[in-house]
């Protein structure tokens, strides 16, 4: 099926990389499969390693255990055939620029994708700014007849001075519409759901506000651990590596006001208004409202587990954080006075990102003096980004039988009921707006530095080691310290959840 997509070629720097294997091609893949790309349409892997096109199409492809080959050997072999490999000596070296130039325009004439191009910068971070000015060195910034966008991957900076200057280097050769910052959570079906939760239902808007919501929770909870990327991470840690960016977008999802329109300058501006609003957390009040925190030996889901610390490429005396969880507040009129809490961990006992809203109670505790109803009747929205994606509504009901006993039940929706079709792979759809031109799910520059501003002064209170880091056994939600972050605003706790959404209640006993 050919579709009004611009013909282009994409380019992967960084094409013998673990990314570029385990995602970004089976990601285009998929858009093949699925009658996506451009009927003229051509992928150039570009790296140091010295592969011929074949061995490169037989290493991303072939012998790529993430393929489904079975059945699907026409289309793989198919779909091998617009794969293509430039290999470079350095990345921003002229001749080697030049050289990937002459080999685009070979390609551009052989398939017919013109001068378009998207350049999809999947190498170490130090890259990301080297290889767009020597991109622009011959022109490929800006190719005559033709466009040029730019994907840059994770992480986006290490802070904010340096996260501006990268904006500043890339913006002074790509326009700022044509740099694609990436990040996966928004490709997720669920985090693009919160908006239609929001926006397309009449009722959730109006409680959706201070006067209603007692408190808002969100937790990204892993059961896997730093692996083999401990040298990566431990330069990282939780805030880094998932707060700043996956968790903050999350974030935005749920606080922002009503986009004017659904397209990326009204949505991108309004979750921008957003960051400018996040009180910022300085100083002493860091170790009151941050607490963090690395896991130590224990045995998780997926089996034992050794410390942190003596992961891979982790020093023995490292301080960063494998977890982080936070109290914060959001200074507008929406959000006044209601606490934000964030959570996220490695070596927890699940794998599930959740959003938890918390509806206040009624202004009168009429059924109080029968039992359970205390502890029992929380007023909770749960939207689960994944796994076992939906939602489910937590409210009181009365036990049938005498007098007015309250038990909590739920009302759920489950993604999986919605269509048969498989949930698109967030990389496949992220590609598929870049290639059509459209931004609106990639953050952009000053929204990524006002996150980097939000945390900076907590790393900074942590390198001062004004805050201690906590320990927490692999395989336990993690360290007690974030308990007490609830205290003092009027009840609620973490809600720890179970492996699927809403564990059918049988309610014999009642
Ligand atoms: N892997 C993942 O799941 C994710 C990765 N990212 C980001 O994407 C980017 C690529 O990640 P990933 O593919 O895992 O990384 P890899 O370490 O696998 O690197 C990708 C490629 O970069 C090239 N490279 C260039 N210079 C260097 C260097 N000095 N040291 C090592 N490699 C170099 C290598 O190719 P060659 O030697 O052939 O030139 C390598 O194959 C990183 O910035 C990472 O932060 C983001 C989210 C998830
Ligand atoms: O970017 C990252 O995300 C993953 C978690 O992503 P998910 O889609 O599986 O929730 C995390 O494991 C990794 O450390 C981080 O770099």
């Amino acid at each position: 099926m050919a579709n009004t997509l611009d013909s282009h070629i994409l380019i992967i720097y960084g094409a013998s990389g673990d990314l570029a294997q385990r995602k970004l091609i089976p990601a285009v893949f998929d858009l093949y499969r699925g009658g996506y790309l451009p009927e003229n349409f051509a992928l150039l892997g570009a790296s140091r390693t010295d592969f011929t096109d074949e061995e490169f199409r037989n290493k991303v492809v072939f012998e790529n255990d993430l393929f489904d080959k079975e059945g699907h050997e026409d289309k793989l072999e198919a779909f091998s055939q617009l794969l293509f490999y430039q290999d470079l000596k350095t990345y921003d070296g002229a001749e080697d620029v030049k050289k990937l130039k002459a080999r685009l325009e070979e390609l551009g004439q052989e398939f017919g994708t013109g001068s378009n191009y998207i350049f999809y910068l999947s190498t170490p971070p130090k890259l990301y700014n080297t290889i767009p000015k020597a991109l622009a060195d011959v022109g490929l910034n800006k190719p005559e007849g033709g466009w040029s966008r730019l994907v840059v991957e994770k992480p986006f900076g290490y802070d904010e001075a340096s996260a501006r200057q990268l904006n500043e280097e890339l913006q002074s050769v790509f326009h700022e519409n044509d740099i694609y910052r990436i990040d996966h959570y928004l490709g997720k079906e669920t985090v693009q759901n919160l908006l239609v939760t929001r926006f397309a239902n009449g009722f959730f808007e109006p409680l959706w506000n201070r006067n209603y919501v007692q408190s808002i929770q969100i937790t990204a909870a892993e059961t896997v651990g730093v692996g083999s990327r401990g040298g990566y991470y431990d330069e990282s840690g939780a805030l880094r590596d998932m707060i700043q960016n996956h968790l903050l977008q999350v974030l935005a999802h749920v606080g922002m006001e009503p986009p004017i329109r659904a397209d990326a300058y009204s949505i991108r501006g309004e979750k921008m208004k957003l960051f400018q609003a996040l009180r910022p957390i300085r100083g002493e009040q860091v170790a009151e409202q941050v607490v963090r925190a690395q896991y130590t030996a224990g045995k998780t889901k997926d089996g034992e587990v050794v410390a942190y610390r003596d992961a891979e490429g982790v020093p023995d005396d490292s301080t960063t954080e494998t977890y982080v969880a936070m109290k914060f507040f959001i200074d507008n009129w929406r959000w006044a006075g209601v606490p934000f809490f964030i959570r996220t961990g490695k070596c927890l006992p699940l794998k599930v990102t959740e959003v938890v809203i918390t509806f206040k109670n009624p202004p009168q505790a009429l059924f109080a003096q029968y039992d359970d109803y205390a502890i029992k009747c929380d007023n909770q929205l749960i939207i689960r980004i994944q796994p076992d994606e939906g939602m489910a509504m937590e409210f009181g009901m009365k036990v049938p039988g005498e007098g007015f006993r309250v038990k909590n039940v739920d009302m759920d929706f489950f993604y999986r009921e919605l269509t048969t079709k498989d949930v698109p792979e967030s990389y496949s759809r992220l590609l598929l707006d870049c290639m059509k031109g459209d931004p609106t799910l990639y953050a952009r520059g000053d929204s990524v530095e006002q996150a980097w501003a939000f945390v900076d002064p907590i790393l900074e209170a942590w390198k001062k080691e004004e805050a201690p880091l906590a320990f927490y056994e692999a395989g336990t939600w993690g360290p007690e310290e974030a308990d007490r972050l609830w205290d003092g605003i009027g009840g609620g706790c973490w809600r720890n959840p179970d492996s699927s959404l809403t564990e059918k209640r049988h309610y014999t006993e009642l």
